[in-house]
């Protein structure tokens, strides 16, 4: 058991040295956090922030994982190769998008926008 959290852990490490896209999604997590401290956020707005936040890091750790399996499996140019990270990009882009309307709905209104 603790061998397999050993090799998430591990997974996640990876991302973080080599995603700098992860680094940013941290990033922004470590702001979110401290606007909804200042803010003082309910708990349900609370529990969106978390659910958003872990989808977006979800993602990327995903798209990390697509991206080094395909780079397994071809070095060279391939409409496949590059569909398939195209679309494993795109899935973090929507949660991106997501997360941006999240924000906007709990942080807005407290913005005036
Ligand atoms: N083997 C390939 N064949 C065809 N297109 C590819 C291939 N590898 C990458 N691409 C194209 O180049 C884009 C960038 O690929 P890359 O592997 O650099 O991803 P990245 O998101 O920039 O990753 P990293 O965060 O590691 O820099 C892909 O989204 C895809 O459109």
């Amino acid at each position: 058991m603790l061998v397999k959290f050993r090799a998430a852990l591990a997974g996640v490490l990876y991302c973080l040295r080599t995603q700098i896209n992860m680094v940013i999604h941290l990033t922004a997590m470590v702001a979110v956090i401290g606007a909804g401290w200042y803010f003082q956020v309910q708990p349900w707005e609370w529990v969106a922030l978390t659910i958003t936040i872990t989808l977006v890091l979800a993602a990327e750790a995903f798209n990390t994982a697509v991206e080094v399996t395909v780079n397994l499996y071809t070095g060279k140019y391939h409409p496949l190769a590059r569909i398939a990270k195209d679309v494993a990009a795109g899935a973090v882009l929507i949660t991106a998008l997501g997360a941006v309307a999240v924000a906007y709905f709990i942080f807005g209104p407290r913005l005036g926008l």
